[in-house]
């Protein structure tokens, strides 16, 4: 029975039943004591700073107060961050995911695109010139690459620079409508400078496309400039804090030394220098892409936080007559729908910490002029960004669907979580399209095999023997689901060469095999995904240290997250009959054991994520579970309750019941 003081008593039953230190497992996640307490305090500045608390809830805002709100705690975490000389990219988003929780920041894309595109692609000159004035805010700028016709296909952008030798500058333009920039964000009304990705002209030649340093607003009106009309694109699904815009551009001049030139370039007179990779200029899609990984991870942890502890206050149903209505956590279909997404939660949080250091270590050896490790790099950002944002995405939605009525109100926490995240399926890069380069990369590792070349360490399961069965026996070997993964993505990859490779024996050119096979192509890019994920996570127990009691639970999550992926997607796994049915009955059986062997520490492996409620900001997931207490408050404070009759019934309701519709006819 739940009391509505103090912590609700199923949650604390919970909480003492668990088999581990939720303490330690929180060390585990965030790399240690010291990191934990890092974190902590830098929640707890945002968190306990009474400017963050002033303003109405963000579900109550309208659009134009979303954005202004989220504008002016923005420039302020901007001037905290500079105040406690928190300069790690970790600490700024610990701080910021705190303080302002899951609002799109309408400064996001000068601090997450515009900077790092400037440090990663301009010169010394360019970089000691415009980063002093970006620190300062006094140049706001954003990243604009996609136009309303062309997003994916970049090279098929229409924006125009051309090269005037006479005055040395390059002439903007926005030939068409639908080559003008359409949903960069903060554009809209915030930023006076771009970044504009446009197709080189010079010496009447296409150089294919680059990177422009356009100022769009004068610096003290703010009025767009001679030649720019800029705007907000208006309201879209979620992202009411974001002003993304549009840009046309028309004549506009900008001096030659405004084209990024750290790698092309073009001389004064004209000439073009190539840079030493066409694709270096995606650098700074490729650290988005790695973002946002760890991005989607903590989106559905916080939303499996939520869910999970609901599920522990919620009671619903007397089992047998008569009897006490069970907690929800205990029907075996929530745990089923739950229970594997809290464990995609944890595979997506270490797939995250590897996309980090991946990316750290792999841009190092690029600045320092070795760039062989790029198209490793193109292909593991992509193939995570797409898969950690679909399964993420969906999993947050069916956190919400599993809290019932509850989860479909803003009080839950959940819609806000949904609305963040799920763009991410759509920005840096379609998934589909984003699976689609991981499978050209693919294709390129089997020829690499056909021909009996090295391939790297992470595609060497390829040369598996695909007439091997399965090891699986009743102990669900962790290294036994491994190789299941690596088996299906193996032969899905051999399955998409063979279909292309017989078209093109049909008399297709390789454009139109490519063409005609790309669902096996993607087929086959999410089984290898899959793959790498859950032997990263396998790794991750097996290998690293950790509490003994710890490293075993989160054993039961890791497998979990394999069996589960198996059952839910069998036909891939069953179809050379690398399994037999006898195996496929040990999955199933593995599957409902590790569920009942999870649920008693649910809720600590959601509790160690570490999330306060000030970052939650769910009636449902409190830390106390006085959820009801929660959302009557929450009721009670809707601007809908200010009056207790509004002026709608006086204007509407009581003429119509009086049979009086003559105000509709003014209309
Ligand atoms: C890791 C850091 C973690 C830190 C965590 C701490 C702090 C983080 C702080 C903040 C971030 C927090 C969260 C982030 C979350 C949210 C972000 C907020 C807002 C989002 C803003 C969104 C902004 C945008 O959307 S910008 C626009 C993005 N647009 C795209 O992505 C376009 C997609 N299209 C493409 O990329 C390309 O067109 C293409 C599909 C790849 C095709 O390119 P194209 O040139 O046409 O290719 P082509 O066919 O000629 O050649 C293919 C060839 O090129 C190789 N290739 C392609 N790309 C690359 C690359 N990037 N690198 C290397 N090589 C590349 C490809 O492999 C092919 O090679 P090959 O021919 O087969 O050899
Ligand atoms: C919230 C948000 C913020 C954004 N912020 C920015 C920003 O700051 N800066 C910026 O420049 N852009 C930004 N964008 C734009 C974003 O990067 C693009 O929308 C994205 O890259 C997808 O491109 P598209 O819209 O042209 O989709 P399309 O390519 O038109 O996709 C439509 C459909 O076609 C399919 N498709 C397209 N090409 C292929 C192909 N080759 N093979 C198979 N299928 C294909 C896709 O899979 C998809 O199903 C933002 C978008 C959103 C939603």
């Amino acid at each position: 029975m739940a009391t509505t003081t103090g912590v609700n008593s199923d949650l604390a039953k919970e909480r003492n039943n668990s088999t581990f230190d939720v303490e330690e497992l929180s060390n585990f996640i965030y790399r240690g004591p010291e990191k934990v307490k890092r974190r902590r305090y830098l929640h707890n500045l945002a968190t306990k700073d009474p400017f963050f608390r002033k303003f109405k809830p963000w579900a109550f805002q309208t659009r134009e107060e979303q954005y202004e709100i989220c504008l002016q705690k923005h420039l302020y975490i901007n001037k905290k961050c500079k105040e406690l000389n928190l300069t790690e990219p970790v600490d700024k988003f610990f701080y910021t995911e705190a303080a302002a929780p899951h609002e799109n920041s309408p400064i996001g894309l000068h601090t997450v695109m515009f900077i790092p595109t400037i440090e990663k692609q301009g010169t010394e000159e360019q970089k000691k010139r415009w980063l002093p004035l970006a620190e300062s805010l006094k140049m706001i700028g954003t990243y604009a690459q996609t136009e309303m016709g062309h997003g994916t296909f970049i090279r098929g952008l229409e924006t125009t620079a051309t090269y005037d030798p006479r005055t040395r500058e390059f002439i903007l333009n926005s030939p068409t409508i639908t080559s003008m920039k359409y949903w960069p964000g903060n554009l809209g009304k915030t930023t006076n400078h771009c970044l504009v990705m446009a197709q080189l002209y010079t010496q009447g030649k296409n150089c294919g496309i680059h990177m422009f340093m356009v100022q769009i607003r004068d610096l003290e009106t703010h009025m767009p400039l001679a030649g720019i009309e800029v705007g907000d694109i208006g309201p879209k699904f979620g992202y009411g804090t974001n002003d993304n815009g549009f840009l046309r551009l028309s004549n506009v001049r900008i001096p030659r030394e405004n084209m990024l030139m750290r790698y092309s370039k073009v001389l004064e007179d004209g000439t073009y220098v190539k840079p030493p990779n066409a694709k270096i200029a995606y650098g700074s899609m490729v650290l988005v892409r790695a973002a946002i990984v760890t991005d989607a991870a903590r989106a559905l942890a916080q939303a499996c936080v939520i869910s999970i502890r609901y599920s522990a206050v919620r009671r619903q149903t007397e089992v047998s007559p008569g009897g006490e209505e069970a907690q929800i956590i205990d029907y075996q279909t929530q745990q089923y729908r739950l229970f594997p997404l809290l464990a995609t939660s944890y595979a997506m949080y270490f797939a995250g910490r590897f996309m980090y250091d991946f990316y750290l270590k792999t841009t190092a050896e690029i600045e320092g002029g070795n760039l062989d490790s790029m198209p490793q790099l193109h292909a593991i950002s992509a193939g995570l960004k797409a898969f950690s944002s679909w399964m993420c995405s969906a999993g947050v939605e069916t956190c919400r669907l599993c809290c019932g009525g509850h989860g479909y109100s803003h009080a839950s926490g959940l819609p806000k979580i949904y609305i963040d995240v799920v763009p991410g399926c759509t920005y840096e890069g379609e998934n589909n399209v984003m699976m689609l380069q991981v499978a050209r990369f693919l294709m390129k590792m089997y020829g690499k095999l056909q021909n009996g070349e090295a391939l790297p360490t992470f595609m060497q399961y390829m040369s598996t023997d695909l007439n091997k069965k399965s090891c699986m026996t009743e102990e669900v070997a962790l290294n036994c689901l491994v190789m299941a993964y690596e088996h299906r993505a193996a032969r899905m990859i051999r399955d998409a060469a063979a279909s292309m490779e017989k078209l093109v024996q049909s008399g297709k050119s390789p454009v139109e095999a490519w063409n005609g096979s790309t669902v096996m192509l993607t087929w086959a890019a999410i089984a290898h995904c899959h793959a790498f994920v859950t032997k990263l996570f396998v790794e991750t127990v097996v290998k690293s240290r950790m509490d003994s009691k710890v490293q075993s639970a989160l054993t039961s999550l890791c497998k979990l997250y394999a069996v589960h992926g198996i059952v839910e997607n069998l036909g891939g796994f069953i179809q050379d009959q690398f399994f037999d049915s006898k195996q496929v009955k040990i999955l199933q059986k593995k599957l409902m054991q590790l569920l009942a062997e999870i649920r008693p520490n649910a809720v600590a492996f959601v509790d160690a994520f570490d999330y306060p409620d000030e970052v939650l900001q769910s009636c449902l997931g409190r830390y106390d579970g006085q959820v009801y207490q929660a959302l009557y408050d929450y009721a009670k404070s809707s601007p809908m309750n200010e009056k207790e009759v509004l002026d709608s019934y006086y204007k509407y309701i009581k003429p119509a019941q009086n049979g009086k519709y003559q105000q509709y006819s003014k209309l």
